[in-house]
């Protein structure tokens, strides 16, 4: 719309009706709570971390309650190498020895957490980081028959210590390590942590960010983007190898979470700048979405 008064910048007229367009999701998202797996691409390059740490800021000063969970993968790799470790995985999974599990740890729940807190509070928002073990959020139990070392799942999660820091208007950024019940750390994927986390919490959304457009039909053909899929269309992807390598955990915790209740899960590429905000705050959304149930897809 053209403003009547010849005074009012061009720019500030649109910036003001974006604003005003996103009110109806602001209304509809705020008070709620929507778990971010940080990751991928988005982590690793600068332009794309500001940008992403402005969106949560920005989700959260609308009265939106995010909660991160993040990655570090890579960089774990990276501090690996430096002590002449090669990294070796299992179905996805790092096989985690006592000394690698020593890596993992100072990497995740030091250097990674603290770079993403300092982040958020760079761009003016406030935020905590923990860990599985912090208030007993994440409760792990070793992976299958413990043949990957000290590779966990999750036994159980209490959110309890969350509540009052959103109520407090603080982001809890969390990794993914979490002792076990005699007190011995484990390391748990990190997306499994999120799906789990966004079903203890009844979350909105999950939202995972990765470095793919979301899921493709044929891996080799970005135009493939699967856009929606029920629960029953993500197992199928997963049984008939549509989905596979480190799309797998990511799509398995997607079905976890709405098997418990959690309304949409959603892939999205955290390569777009402002992915969060696209997904939040528009009709269409970027990515796979993944729902409950059938009567939720949008025509
Ligand atoms: N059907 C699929 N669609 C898209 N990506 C897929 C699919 N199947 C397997 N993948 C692989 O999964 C990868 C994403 O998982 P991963 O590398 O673990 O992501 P992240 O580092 O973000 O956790 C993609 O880069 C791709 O190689
Ligand atoms: C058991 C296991 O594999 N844990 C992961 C935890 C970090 C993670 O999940 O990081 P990304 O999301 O960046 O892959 C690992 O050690 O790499």
């Amino acid at each position: 719309m053209v403003s009547p008064d010849p005074t009012i910048n061009q720019t500030d007229a649109l910036r003001v009706s974006v604003l005003s367009e996103a009110l109806p999701y602001i209304q509809r998202f705020s008070g709620r709570r929507v778990v971010v797996k940080y990751g991928g691409a988005a982590m690793v390059q600068e332009e794309l971390r500001d940008a992403v740490y402005r969106d949560l800021v920005l989700l959260s000063s609308v009265g939106v309650q995010p909660v991160i969970v993040h990655g570090g993968g890579p960089e774990i790799n990276e501090w690996l190498a430096r002590l002449n470790i090669a990294p070796e995985f299992r179905g996805g999974l790092r096989v985690t020895t006592p000394e690698t599990m020593d890596v993992v740890e100072m990497v995740l729940v030091g250097r990674v957490n603290k770079h993403i807190v300092n982040g958020l509070h760079k761009v003016g928002g406030r935020a905590v980081g923990l860990c599985g073990s912090d208030g007993s959020l994440v409760t792990a139990r070793t992976y299958g028959e413990g043949c990957n070392g000290l590779v966990g799942e999750v036994a159980a999660v209490d959110p309890s210590v969350l509540g009052p820091l959103l109520d407090a208007g603080y982001i809890p950024v969390i990794s993914s390590v979490a002792a076990d019940r005699e007190g011995q750390a484990h390391n748990i994927n990190a997306d499994t942590v999120a799906g789990e986390l966004a079903a203890a919490l009844q979350a909105e959304k999950l939202i995972l960010l990765t470095d793919t457009a979301g899921i493709l039909r044929n891996r080799s053909d970005p135009g493939s983007l699967i856009r929606q899929l029920t629960l029953a269309g993500a197992r199928e992807l997963i049984a008939t190898g549509v989905v596979e390598g480190g799309m797998t955990p990511k799509t398995q915790c997607c079905i976890r979470a709405l098997a418990q209740g959690v309304a949409a899960a959603h892939i999205v590429d955290g390569r777009v700048p402002h992915a969060l905000l696209l997904e939040v705050f528009t009709d269409a959304g970027i990515g796979t979405m993944v729902v409950g149930s059938p009567q939720l897809l949008e025509s």
